[in-house]
């Protein structure tokens, strides 16, 4: 888990009088104690050798740092490690040896500068940087606060509402935008970096430039009445976004302070405010999100074999729906080169059409020049046969769910492609065996299952069958990575991972509604918990058909615990079929808003006498908590079983694969880790009471049992378990 090296830095003395003092702890120059140790013994010295003049800070292999060592946190966090004395590091080190020393120092910056890198750099008398570096504070997004000064010393540099801008919205800006706001003072190319900022030192020391102290300048901070509408526009901005979320206003708090009372008092409060919030759970849920994203890249059997990805030069994809032409617009976007097939040549414009479309929004949003659009949009070549498909490397079939289509296909693939091609399929739902069940390539098949719209959701389900080669599964994670999603690796299984979970919880939402509680109620605290949305605003989305269809396949599959309701189809036989027809669980007016519909109940009622359901008046006042375990306690149950079955590798993987698959909130860690901060004893008796009133559908599986008997963790790994039994 993060940076393995202990981590230095070395310090050269030129001929010129300049100590270069070099942060090195790969891969990303994270600070860990050791480094800031090392950096501030380095600093010391070159402040007492009399052949050292001025100082520059730069950081190994083209990245100055990618800030504080983040797998410290967990240790300080768990008490393994100690903390240090408040103000160590930010007062101490950062502003009393660095920024207040009596000889000049630069930043040389390339590659990054992110977290406590920017704030080691802003400490420096000037920075230096190059136009691709990436200068940011992203702290917020760990759950804590900049701790090493950034919370006062980037609103100097920036000004008050462009410094709130990057802490708020943890977005880094490139070398050129730093420079015209004042947070870098030159921008250069990687090989004229160290020499440029080794003058820039000297020019510093003979005064021929300034000799800035980040943290006392003010001319770009408002008059204090000015500020302070700055900072309410913020707060209500903040509490609109994320209204959970505590943190980002103890930062403004913290970063007002400085204003109001100096930035030295606003240190004492950035030190005080980080202590506190490192021990938040919102941080702890944060930081073990940050670590299971990169390790969802991390198979067992898989990626510990030392294989190397083979390099994909060109790929197909076959159809050119919603899901093909999103996924093509995916890869066009990273570079590689695609071709489109279609059956027809009004299908195949058709796709096209929607993959321009993709890219056109980009233009008109500003994240897209018309030359790029240019270039990115003539990848694309369209296709009606497979005469194109003998030199590629990659075919994503993302054609409709008919399993004898898709078996044709993947005869017709295995004639065409080349023997070495992956054969990926974007089903969601069919057996994978089945598909390739009249081929002889079946360890080049596998699953690349796409989220719609697959062009910005970023996770990627990567699906392997028994005979999946890992190399195969290798290249994908590979191609999983270049165009920017996040890969998870499952088995084969009706619905994978993400599929599985989204089953229950819609369907612990009709239960619940069949047995007397409120749709509006339910969607209500289902969002206020912090989902984007609640289910029953979710299946309108969806469309009522892709909720039947693969209803069907889960009715099929798990008859045992699908709760069987007629809701869904009743109002789709009155062509309520979601907000494609402005009508499903709520009515809709021309700009997609939703409102309750009084109607609803007569639907409920008829489905009700229908399955036999009997009201329950508990139902009715349901308080938040328990509709929120009603409705969660089914999805970790079922997560509990797909961890059984050996579907996902880690339940660090399902924690991925719910936050970017299912919208959960990344703040409370993904659906296992929220589910072990409850516990598995608790969940398992409330399943059991439920199960016991509702039926089969809430039976908790053996795997929550045999945790819940023993008391441990849900996500424990098997191993770690056995040991313990
Ligand atoms: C007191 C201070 O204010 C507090 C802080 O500074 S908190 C830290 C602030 N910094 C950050 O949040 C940056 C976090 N890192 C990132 O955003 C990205 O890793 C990055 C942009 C630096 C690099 O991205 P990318 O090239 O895609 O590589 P990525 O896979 O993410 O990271 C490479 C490795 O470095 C590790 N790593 C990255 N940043 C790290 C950090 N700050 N500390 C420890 N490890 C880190 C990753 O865990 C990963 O390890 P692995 O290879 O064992 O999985």
């Amino acid at each position: 888990m993060g940076s393995k090296a202990k981590g230095r830095t070395v310090m050269e003395v030129g001929a010129d009088g300049v100590a270069v003092i070099t942060i090195i702890n790969p891969p990303v120059n994270s600070l860990s104690f050791d480094v800031l140790n090392s950096l501030k013994e380095n600093y010391e010295q070159a402040l007492q050798r009399d052949d050292v003049k001025a100082i520059v800070v730069t950081g190994a292999k083209g990245k100055f740092s990618g800030g504080f060592d983040i797998s410290a946190f967990g240790k300080i966090q768990d008490g393994t490690v100690e903390r240090p004395k408040r103000g160590w590091v930010s007062i101490e080190i950062i502003t009393d040896t660095l920024e207040a020393a009596r000889k000049p120092s630069v930043a040389a910056i390339d590659g990054l500068a992110l977290g406590g890198g920017l704030e080691v750099a802003m400490a420096c008398h000037a920075r230096i940087s190059t136009p691709t570096a990436q200068l940011g504070l992203p702290e917020l997004q760990l759950g804590i606060l900049p701790g090493f000064g950034g919370t006062q010393r980037l609103p100097r540099l920036v000004g008050l509402s462009k410094g709130l801008e990057m802490i708020l919205t943890s977005k880094p800006v490139k070398g050129d935008e730093a420079c015209s706001l004042g947070l870098v003072d030159a921008v250069v190319s990687p090989n004229e970096l160290l020499n440029t900022a080794r003058q820039w030192a000297l020019d510093i020391l003979e005064r021929r430039r300034p000799w800035i102290a980040s943290l006392y300048k003010n001319d770009k901070i408002e008059p204090l009445g000015e500020a302070r509408e700055i900072f309410k526009f913020a707060r209500a901005q903040t509490q609109r976004r994320a209204p959970n979320l505590v943190h980002p206003l103890v930062c403004i708090d913290v970063i007002e302070e400085g204003i109001v009372s100096g930035p030295r008092a606003g240190l004492w409060k950035e030190a005080e405010a980080f202590d506190g919030l490192v021990q938040s759970d919102i941080s702890k849920s944060l930081i073990h999100i940050f670590f299971s994203q990169r390790g969802t890249s991390k198979v067992p059997g898989v990626t510990d074999r030392g294989m190397v990805p083979r390099q994909v030069k060109k790929v197909a994809i076959l159809g050119g729906g919603l899901m093909g032409s999103g996924i093509a617009t995916a890869l066009i976007l990273s570079n590689y080169p695609v071709i489109l097939k279609e059956v027809n040549e009004k299908y195949l414009d058709a796709g096209v059409n929607r993959v321009k479309a993709n890219l056109q929004s980009r233009v008109r949003k500003g994240n897209m020049t018309q030359e790029k659009f240019e270039k990115t949009f003539s990848l694309l070549k369209g296709a009606l046969d497979y005469e194109s498909f003998r030199d590629v490397d990659l075919v994503i079939e993302a054609v409709i769910e008919n399993v004898s289509l898709k078996q044709q296909i993947f005869v017709d693939l295995e004639k065409y492609c080349p023997p070495h091609c992956i054969l990926a399929s974007n089903t969601s739902t069919i057996d994978l065996n089945l598909i390739g069940e009249k081929t002889r390539s079946q360890d080049r098949i596998v699953g690349a299952h796409f989220f719609s719209p697959a062009h910005i959701m970023p996770l990627l389900e990567i699906v392997r069958t028994k005979q999946t080669s890992p190399q195969i599964i290798v290249d994908l994670l590979d191609i999983g990575k270049k165009i920017k999603k996040t890969p998870v690796v499952v088995g084969n299984c009706t619905g994978f991972a993400v599929n599985r979970m989204f089953f229950p919880y819609t369907q612990a939402a009709i239960l619940l509604v069949e047995h007397g509680a409120d749709v509006y109620q339910i969607d209500k605290a289902i969002s206020k918990f912090g989902m984007p949305m609640g289910p029953f605003r979710l299946v309108d989305l969806v469309g009522f058909g892709v909720a039947v269809a693969t209803g069907m396949q889960f009715i099929q599959n798990f008859p045992e615990r699908t709760y069987k309701s007629m809701l869904i189809p009743l109002l789709l036989e009155e062509k309520r079929a979601g907000e494609t027809t402005r009508k499903g669980f709520y009515l809709y007016d021309d700009k997609r808003k939703a409102r309750p519909d009084p109607e609803l109940k007569n639907f409920i009622e008829k489905a009700r006498s229908m399955s036999g359901a009997t009201v329950d008046p508990k139902l009715a006042k349901l308080p938040v908590k328990d509709i929120i375990e009603m409705i969660f306690f089914p999805v970790v149950n079922e997560a509990c079983r797909v961890l059984d079955e050996g579907i996902a590798v880690k339940a660090a993987d399902l924690d991925i694969s719910a936050v970017m698959g299912m919208g959960f909130p990344p703040y409370r860690g993904g659906i296992m880790f929220w589910a072990d901060s409850l516990g598995s004893k608790y969940i398992y008796s409330r399943l059991e009471e439920w199960s016991k009133s509702y039926g089969e559908f809430f039976k908790p599986c053996t795997y929550l049992a045999a945790r819940a008997a023993k008391g441990i963790p849900l996500s424990a790994p098997v191993e770690q378990v056995k040991s313990r039994l």
